[in-house]
Formats: structure tokens, sequence, C-alpha cells
């Protein structure tokens, strides 16, 4: 899809927000054009016209002074307070627009292919969706709304210039659209190349600056920090040839605007002094003529960054485009059979790139109140599985069946809020009385209430503050808050030590009494809570294990030991 293509769903999302606040940003603009080009063409009208006026007593007595004065107070008043007007509605419409954006985007993300493809490179794809949205403010606020202000006062200057005479008009039209126009094309293709290279530079910058910061212990123990020092100096001058690069192109259209402006004043004044001589107009007229070409230029200029943004502006439409054309929901969940809260059908799972499916042709049932182990060695698909069921990944072929679950993950996200808050998050309707419960069932209660702020202590980012068991046990009180029937754990003892492992298991074991569990794990504890053992390899299902066979007991035999 080409670039301008991409534009199109933007331009139907701006069109589809507040249409009324978008007119008004669009009429406003316009009215603050006219009225500097008004008031700029009358002033130089009644001064010549006073100047002529005062020749004789006669003529200066019959002068009427209050209109065109009254006139020129009215049309300066008008033009600063749409101006001011016109600043509130069009960042007021633009900011709209690009709520509604965001929120379009996000939900996008929100979809099972999106989210492993930003969790698999989170900070890049994060800049990558901040630079092009503050791109994208462009559109509308330095392009379509002055575009729209600029050509309309062009038309409405060639129009009362025609009432002067026809071919002025024409002539004065047809410049102030080729060369309003034409110059801003100008500088929209040759700043291109370089506003394209700063929107990827930033994104480089952005993150090879977090890579620094987060990994400067690992980098300065491999004695890689000077190096990653150079990589980054070296994306800083990348930004700062292209930021060169556009102001040159800023400067020369200021030029060119000049140039242009200059040229088409000559002309006019010529004009005029030609249609005066030939007693077609008198001087207040040819005064006002020029005047009012020389102001109808102006708000071709304010295109000026609007064009120069444009690289970015259409690159950012080119990488949104194409996802807010896509439907919101791709994944219902199929609904559960009775009694059977997981069902899988002949699933295959491809991932994006990969040459073989990562799981094929997995069928599995499981009964209401069963516990599953899924194991296998590693990179076998185990969590790969739980991601499936937690439609967290859409199936390539065959059909995934899951009720509602509650899904703990090798990483619980915890968030930079209050413990409460990161409770919160699995139901955010929770009482405190539920919350100190699920933390003294997790085994949290102690530390919490020996906190000075209790459920209002702040964490840190990602959960800085806790310890790693610790960590781990509110991720499990998040878990048991939510009423789930379902539950989906991913390794949730690993890298505790023993003792801390057992006491959580225990806890686990003991809230999930009449719950279903799917359990990805490496470790005998683990699966010991399980009724099944299913052994993945390779992406298949190798064994299909019922506890009380002697096949169940020595594959429980064959994994990890505490
Ligand atoms: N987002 C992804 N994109 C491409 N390939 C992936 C992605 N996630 C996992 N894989 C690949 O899929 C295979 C299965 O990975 P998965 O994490 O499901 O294995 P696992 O059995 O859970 O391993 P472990 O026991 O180490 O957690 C691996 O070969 C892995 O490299």
């Amino acid at each position: 899809m080409t670039g301008r293509a991409n534009l199109l769903p933007i331009v139907a999302l701006v069109r589809a927000s507040d249409r009324r606040a978008l007119l008004r940003g669009v009429v406003l603009s316009l009215t603050t054009a006219l009225a500097g080009i008004a008031l700029l063409g009358l002033s130089g009208w009644f001064i010549a016209a006073t100047a002529l006026a005062g020749a004789t007593v006669a003529s200066a007595l019959a002068f009427d002074v209050f209109m065109p004065s009254a006139s020129i107070r009215l049309l300066a008043i008008d033009r600063t307070a749409s101006r001011y007007g016109e600043r509130l509605a069009t960042h007021d419409a633009t900011l709209r627009v690009l709520a509604g954006l965001r929120e379009r985007l996000f939900r996008g993300f929100a979809q099972p292919d999106a989210a492993h493809g930003l969790a698999a490179n989170p900070s890049r794809r994060l800049f990558r969706l901040t630079i092009d949205i503050d791109a994208l403010d462009s559109l509308y606020l330095r392009v379509i709304a002055p575009l729209c202000a600029a050509v309309g006062a062009a038309l409405a200057v060639a129009l009362a210039l025609a009432f002067v005479h026809p071919l002025l008009g024409l002539a004065v039209g047809g410049a102030l659209l080729a060369g309003g126009l034409g110059i801003p094309l100008w500088a929209a293709k040759r700043a291109r190349t370089a506003a394209r290279r700063r929107g990827h530079g930033l994104e480089i910058l952005r993150s090879r600056t977090i890579d620094l910061v987060r990994g400067q212990a690992d980098l300065a123990v491999a004695n890689r920090l000077g190096a990653q020092v150079r990589a980054l100096a070296a994306a800083d001058t990348r930004v700062g040839e292209a930021d060169r690069a556009l102001n040159r192109t800023e400067a020369d259209t200021g030029f060119g605007f000049g140039i242009v402006s200059a040229a088409l004043l000559a002309g006019t004044l010529l004009a005029a002094a030609c249609l005066a001589e030939a007693q077609a107009i008198g001087a207040p007229i040819a005064a006002f003529a020029v005047l009012l070409v020389l102001a109808a230029f102006e708000p071709f200029a304010l295109l000026r960054r609007g064009a120069i943004e444009l690289g970015g502006t259409l690159q950012a439409a080119s990488r949104l485009g194409p996802r807010l054309q896509r439907p919101a929901h791709q994944n219902a969940p199929a609904l559960t059979r009775e009694g059977f809260p997981v069902g899988l059908d002949n699933v295959d799972v491809l991932y994006p790139g990969a040459a073989t499916p990562v799981l094929s042709r997995i069928s599995l049932s499981v009964r209401a109140g069963e516990r599953i182990a899924l194991v296998g060695p590693s990179g076998a698909g185990k969590s790969t599985l739980l991601a499936l069921l937690a439609g967290e990944l859409a199936a390539t072929s065959g059909q995934v069946r899951t009720s509602q679950f509650a899904l703990l993950t090798q990483r619980t996200e915890l968030f930079r809020d209050t413990l409460r808050g990161n409770l919160a998050v699995a139901r955010a309707d929770a009482s405190d009385t539920e919350m100190l419960d699920v933390l003294a069932a997790a085994g949290l209660s102690d530390h919490v209430t020996a906190l000075p702020e209790g459920l209002c202590t702040m964490l840190g980012e990602g959960g800085a503050g806790l310890s790693a068991g610790q960590a781990r046990r509110l991720a499990l009180a998040r878990l048991l808050l939510r009423a789930a029937p379902l539950w989906l754990l991913d390794e949730p003892t690993e890298g505790l030590d023993g003792d801390t492992a057992r006491d959580l298991l225990a806890r686990l074991h003991q809230r999930a009494a009449g719950r279903t569990l799917v359990i990805a794990t490496h470790t005998r504890r683990e699966a010991a809570l399980a009724d099944r053992i299913i052994v993945l390899r390779d992406g298949r299902i190798g064994a299909d294990l019922a506890r009380g066979s002697m096949a169940f007991d020595t594959q429980l035999k064959a994994l990890r030991p505490d």
C-alpha cells in the first residue's frame, strides 16, 4: 500500500471524529486570514483616500472618516478574536482526533498477534507509536486547516480583485495558488527523506539510550560501555544531520516564499499603476489591490511546517493506517462444551516468519476440576500452548475453546503503583478486606501489615521494592482475587527457593479446590499437583498420562527435583 493510500484510513478517522469541531477550526482559520487581508487592504485604501480627500477643504469635509476607521478597528478586533478561537478550536479538534486514534491503536494492540509483536520488541514499538502519533498531529493542524484557509482566502482575494479588473483577479488568483501551493509541495518533496531519517533516528536513539541505562552493569562488566556510548552518539549524529537538512529546507522555503511574494507584489503594483494611468481605477483602489495581494500570500506561509513534516506524517500513516483497517475482533473465542473448560481441536500455531509450526495437530479436552501438568523440554511449546488458551495468540488452524480464566505467566507484570493498584488489576471493585484476605492466602500479609502505608505502599517500576518471592506472592494474590474457574499457570514457582516454592504451592493447592488447572512446568513439585501429565515434544502431544498409572509416576520422577 502506498503512503497516500495509507493516509485514507487516517483521513477517514479525522473525518469520523467530531466534524463540527474540525469545521469550526477551518472556518475560524479562514476568518482570521480574511480579517488580516481585509484589514491591510482597507488600511491601504483609507490612507490613500484620506490623503486625496485632504487636498481640498470641500473634499475633506465630505469625506466619511468614521466608517472606514471603525471598520479597521472592527477587523483588528475580529482578527485577534478569531485567531484566539482558531488556536483553541484547531488544537481541541486535533487532540480529539489523536485521542480517538490512540484508543483505536491500543485496542488493536490487545489483539493476540499484535500483543505478541509488541511484547517481543516493546521499547522500539512504543517509541515508534509515540513518534507516529505525534507526527500525525501535523495533518489537521498544519496541513488541512491552513490549506483550506489559504486557498479560501486566495479565492476571496481573486474575487475581490476581479471587481477591480477581471484579468487582475484571474492573474493574481492563479499566481497565489501556483506559488502558494507549489513551494510547500517542493518543500515536502525535498524534506521527505530527512523527515523519515529523523523519525527512524529518534527511534534508534531512544531504544539505545534505554539499553544503555538498563544494561549498564552488564555492559561495564563486558567492557562494552564505550561501544554502546559510541553507538548512541552515532544515532544522535544521524538525528542531528536530519535536523540540519530539515532546517535548511525550511530556510530555503522561507526564502522561496519571500521571492514569490515580492514578485507577486511587484506584478500587482505594475498592473495597478497601468490601470490607474488608464484611469480605470483611482489611487485608493490601487493601494487596496496592492496591499490585498501582499496579505493574501501570508496564509500560505503557514503551510511551511506542515510541508516540512509531511514526510514523517506519511511515514506514520503508512505504519498506522493498516492497523486501523483491521477488524476489531479477529479471534472471538469459541464456546466451550458443557463440563469441559478447555478444548483444542487439531490446532496448529505458526509464529510469523517461522518455517515450521511451533504447535501442530494438538487435540486436548480438559474436564472441569481436572488438573493438568504440561511438561516437556525447553522450547517444546508449553508457554505457547498457555498463550493460545489465554487468547494471547491466535491458532493458525483448528479450534480453541476456553472458559473464563486467570493467567499467571512466568513474569507477571507489576506496575509502578500502590499495592492496592497492583491488586486492582485483577478486580477493580475488590474491597480492602478482600485484598488483605488474598494477600494472607498468598503468605504476604505479615509483610504488608508491617509496612507503614500498608496497601497504599508504592511499588517501583516492574514491582521494584519487593523481593522475587514477594513479587511472586503478590502475583498469586492477584490470581486469587479473580473468581475464574480455570487457572493457567506458567512455571508458578520458577526461580524461588525450595521453602518459598513449597509454601506457595501449598497455598495455591488450598485455594484451587473445585477449579480446573493447567500448569506448564519443569519441576516435580508443581507437576505433583496434577491428575494428568501431558508431555509435549517438538510441538506435539507425545504422551497423555493419568495419575495412578506407572507411566505417570515414571514421568513425575523424571522431572527436576526441588
Ligand atoms: N514470539 C515468538 N516468535 C517466534 N518464535 C517464538 C516466539 N515465542 C516462542 N517462540 C519459539 O517457539 C518455541 C516454543 O517456545 P515456548 O516458549 O512455548 O517453549 P516452552 O516449552 O514454554 O519453553 P520453556 O520451558 O523454556 O519456557 C521456541 O522454539 C521458541 O523459540
